[in-house]
């Protein structure tokens, strides 16, 4: 009889070891593992210890050599330019040798950081993995960011390369990468030793090759024809694979380290475990590689477990309709789809009767995972009607690098719970803890935490900063990880995720960092101060929304200057701040201590019911702020439901 769900959680907590030895021993290890579990490594622990493994040896070579290479590995579909491309497991091996020999020739080799600013195309998947082949560390960019965050990247892991592409597409423009990237290296205070620059036929790059800019493509196609081959670097399981930036509360983003042995270990697991999917069968996580989601299941997971991966350039809706995505289901055969509400968010206010969905043939589909931001029940029951099978939200953060709490398909479906992404996964013991930081009884609000270790696959630390980790995720909660949501655990150990405990916001699936917008705000001369807070969004969930109190003898036109701090953020930040709402107010509510209240602005604007602070210093504030807000259109209701 097949185990269910129980069956293994209770395993893995009567000998997590030995759960993770027997995953571990699914994959290839050039030398055995010493140690599953080494409590005295590390910052809580390390995995695997000892053991020598690659990572692109297990998501390339493996296939190959056990009889799978010429299975497709990769999908490529360009909504954008009606690029389409297929490559075998064969095929992959050919491009990331290729380009791993051109990286090896410029001197890249095991440790070096390697930063990739690319849009949604192969090139960008095989850099990763020819890093991950010479046991180099990648960290990925996501196009989305501007000059400033790259180069707050470039400098934080130390890039010895840059990887990036002449252009991106987006809907109705194309992005110049390169002037972004020249920008960002004239600003960082590291120096890579090399830019590798992929030339797209939308727009080409004016190559510096006096800064040692390199053409991808000409000296990629040297390699091929010469048949080059790169072995993969044996590296041992705690050695890192990639850092992925992801927002703090302040400018500064953390450096989330994934290593070698438990990240490939702990996804392999989940892709038929979690999401039900067979050696062969095709995934799509229509997400991008610059996000955890891209990471781990457009590129590392659906690989690791020999499965066909999709790699879309496009947006749910506009390229050209809000049947892009079921066209892909069927044209390549989806058996599982993973994505963001707000993708079909945007599907639904496009297609409100799913009347494209019924043009294509979807009976392939099994499954549809969404994850990355609150799943509401709406969107969800849409979701189930059109497509007609299980709808499963699920939840994890970019530290954690895999789902934390889902509903396992591969092992049979646990009845659902609207508003619950359902039970953890084996290797995540969750707790709901007060702030003092003992237990509450089910169904009671609290924070979200994880009993340590925490499993295989997880973030090990912050890139240079295990300081920072050991305050920001491991100091409030002795023995626990925190994962700074807040939520309720009900009688059946379902678990409810309600809000985040600090200043980071959800857009559209992107975690982003009001702190971080306040401190762009700030550099504005005519800004005296200034809060950011989230407001909810029927489209993107929430999107930032600015308040700005100006200096004493500023004069100018204040929509001006709204619209110049919109552009700031957009220029210093990026585009993905979705940074559009702004206001100019007299002040700002604080308490006596002098804190600004943004958690109660934040529940006017969203015409949620609020209560005077205790500690406020002048109420009248409040009043100002509700009377913009009502003229911009929110805090419908917020006098009414005032306590
Ligand atoms: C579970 C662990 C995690 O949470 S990992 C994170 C998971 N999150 C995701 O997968 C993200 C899901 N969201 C999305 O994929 C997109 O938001 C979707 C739904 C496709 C909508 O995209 P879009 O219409 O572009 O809206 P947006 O809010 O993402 O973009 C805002 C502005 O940024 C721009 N942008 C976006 N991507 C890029 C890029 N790669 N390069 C350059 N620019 C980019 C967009 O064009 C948009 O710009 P504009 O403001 O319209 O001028």
């Amino acid at each position: 009889m097949q185990s269910t769900y129980f069956d293994i959680y209770r395993e893995w907590q009567a000998a997590p070891e030995e759960f993770w030895r027997r995953q571990a021993e699914t994959l290839h290890w050039f030398k055995p593992i010493e140690k599953v579990f080494d409590n005295a490594q590390g910052v809580y622990g390390r995995w695997f210890v000892g053991g020598e493994t690659n990572t692109c040896y297990n998501c390339i070579d493996r296939h190959v050599s056990e009889g799978c290479g010429d299975q497709t590995a990769l999908i490529y579909d360009s909504a954008m330019n009606g690029d389409k491309r297929k490559y075998s497991f064969d095929e992959m091996l050919v491009e990331v040798q290729a380009i791993a020999a051109v990286l090896r020739n410029h001197g890249v080799g095991k440790g070096d950081r390697v930063v990739i600013y690319m849009p949604m195309v192969p090139e960008a998947v095989f850099s990763m993995l020819a890093c991950a082949r010479l046991g180099a560390v990648h960290s990925v960019v996501f196009g989305g960011f501007a000059a400033h965050e790259l180069a707050a990247r470039i400098d934080d892991c130390g890039a010895k390369v840059v990887i990036s592409a002449s252009c991106g597409l987006e809907p109705g423009r194309v992005v110049a990468y390169k002037p972004l990237l020249d920008h960002a290296l004239d600003i960082a205070k590291v120096k890579p030793d090399f830019c590798l620059i992929l030339q797209r036929d939308e727009l080409h790059a004016a190559l510096r090759y006096e800064h040692g800019d390199v053409d991808f493509r000409q000296a990629v196609e040297i390699e091929k024809v010469n048949g080059t081959v790169v072995d993969c670097e044996p590296v041992t399981a705690t050695d890192p694979l990639y850092v992925l930036y992801t927002s703090g509360t302040t400018g500064q983003p953390k450096g989330v380290i994934r290593d070698n042995g438990g990240h490939m270990v702990a996804l392999n697991w989940t892709m038929k475990n979690l999401y039900g999917v067979e050696p062969g069968e095709v995934f799509w996580a229509a997400s991008d590689i610059g996000w955890v989601v891209g990471h781990s299941y457009i590129v590392y997971g659906p690989l690791l477990a020999g499965n066909t991966t999709v790699l879309f350039e496009g947006k749910p809706v506009g390229t050209p309709d809000a049947g892009t995505y079921w066209r892909i289901v069927s044209e390549y055969d989806v058996k599982v789809l993973f994505t963001a509400p707000t993708a079909f968010r945007a599907i639904r206010r496009d297609d409100p009767e799913g009347k494209l969905v019924e043009t294509y043939d979807l009976s392939g589909l099994r499954a549809l995972f969404l994850a990355g931001e609150r799943a509401d029940p709406e969107t969800l029951k849409w979701a189930e009607q059109v497509l007609k099978v299980p709808v499963i939200d699920h939840w994890w953060q970019t530290e954690t690098g895999w789902p934390m709490v889902g509903n396992p398909v591969g092992l049979g479906l646990l009845p659902f719970k609207p508003g619950s992404p359902t039970q953890p996964m084996p290797g995540y013991l969750i707790e709901v803890l007060d702030d003092a930081g003992h237990p509450v009884p089910a169904n009671t609000l609290g924070n979200i935490v994880v009993k340590l270790p925490l499993p295989p696959g997880c973030l090990v630390s912050f890139w240079n900063a295990d300081e920072r980790f050991r305050q920001g995720c491991l100091e409030e909660f002795p023995g626990y990880y925190k994962t700074a949501d807040a939520g309720m655990l009900d009688d059946d150990g379902y678990l409810f995720v309600m809000a985040r405990t600090d200043d980071i916001i959800n857009c559209a699936g992107h975690r982003l960092s009001t702190g971080a917008m306040e401190e762009v705000c700030a550099m504005h001369p005519d800004v005296a101060e200034c809060a950011v807070v989230g407001v909810a969004d029927s489209l993107k969930g929430q999107i930032p929304c600015g308040f700005l109190v100006l200096k004493n003898n500023v004069t100018r036109d204040e929509k001006l200057i709204e619209k110049e701090v919109i552009d700031l953020v957009r220029n210093e930040i990026g585009p993905v701040a979705a940074f559009r709402t702004v206001m100019v107010v007299k002040r700002l509510p604080k308490t006596r201590s002098g804190k600004i209240l943004r958690g109660t602005m934040q529940k006017i604007a969203d015409g949620m019911p609020w209560k005077m602070p205790a500690t406020i210093d002048d109420p009248v504030i409040l009043d100002e702020i509700i009377e913009i807000l009502k003229s911009k259109g929110y805090a419908k209701g917020a006098a009414e439901t005032a306590a």
